[in-house]
């Protein structure tokens, strides 16, 4: 089973998914961008102001790719649950909100048609909700998404994914304190491993 953790910078991923790895000792943990070199050629991307959005969008996709076939797949071909801070909803959301201004017509049915062929979507992703001034505020602007103008249209992409398919997401509200967030998580990934078990 895959599960996915998503959100705006700061909204909590990290925090709650280091505290699940308490509680499921077995799952893999993995998250995007990657620590391979795709990862670090996302991470270059990402400090410099004037990258192509486009290539950007193609060098995140690339670190997916990778990821997807030497972690992901293998691992759910154990069996075991996966895990991931951030995945395929991470482009659709912020990418596509980088390409709002390119002559793409419809950057968001864009980003998701190109992994539509090789992708392997999310069995649940867990939406950790803030607003953006407080996703801003906690994320300290350390790299040029962490703006609050950015992560507006970020989040109305977020909301856009979450209309299109209520059922596969968890939303969970991220300005409570960290204890209580991570305790709604843990109950909603309890309820998600039950409901995969009985499948
Ligand atoms: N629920 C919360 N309330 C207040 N601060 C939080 C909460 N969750 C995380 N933080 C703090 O916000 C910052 C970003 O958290 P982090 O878990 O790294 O988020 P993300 O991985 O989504 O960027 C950290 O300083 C963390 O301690
Ligand atoms: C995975 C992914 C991340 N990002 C951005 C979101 C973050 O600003 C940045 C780094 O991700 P991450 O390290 O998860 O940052 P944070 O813990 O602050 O949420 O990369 C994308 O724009 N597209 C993607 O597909």
């Amino acid at each position: 089973m895959l599960i996915t953790l998503e959100g705006l910078d700061g909204s909590g991923k990290t925090t709650v998914w280091e505290a699940l790895q308490a509680v499921y000792p077995d799952a893999v943990f993995t998250c995007e961008p990657t620590d391979s070199w795709y990862g670090d050629a996302v991470y270059r991307s990402m400090t410099d102001e004037d990258a192509d959005s486009l290539a950007e969008l193609f060098l995140f996709t690339a670190d997916h790719a990778d990821h997807l076939s030497r972690v992901v797949r293998p691992a759910l071909a154990e069996g075991d649950l996966v895990i991931s801070d951030r995945y395929s909803d991470s482009r659709f959301a912020y990418q596509a909100a980088s390409l709002e201004d390119s002559e793409l017509r419809r950057p968001l049915d864009y980003v998701r048609g190109i992994h539509a062929a090789f992708s392997r979507p999310p069995d649940a992703t867990i939406y950790l909700d803030v607003d953006p001034e407080t996703a801003a505020a906690r994320a300290g602007a350390t790299n040029k998404f962490e703006r609050a103008s950015y992560l507006r249209r970020v989040r109305e992409n977020y909301e856009r994914l979450i209309d299109a398919q209520p059922h596969r997401f968890v939303r969970v509200d991220a300005t409570q304190p960290p204890e209580d967030v991570v305790e709604m998580v843990e109950r909603s990934v309890e309820r998600l491993v039950r409901e995969g078990d009985r499948t």
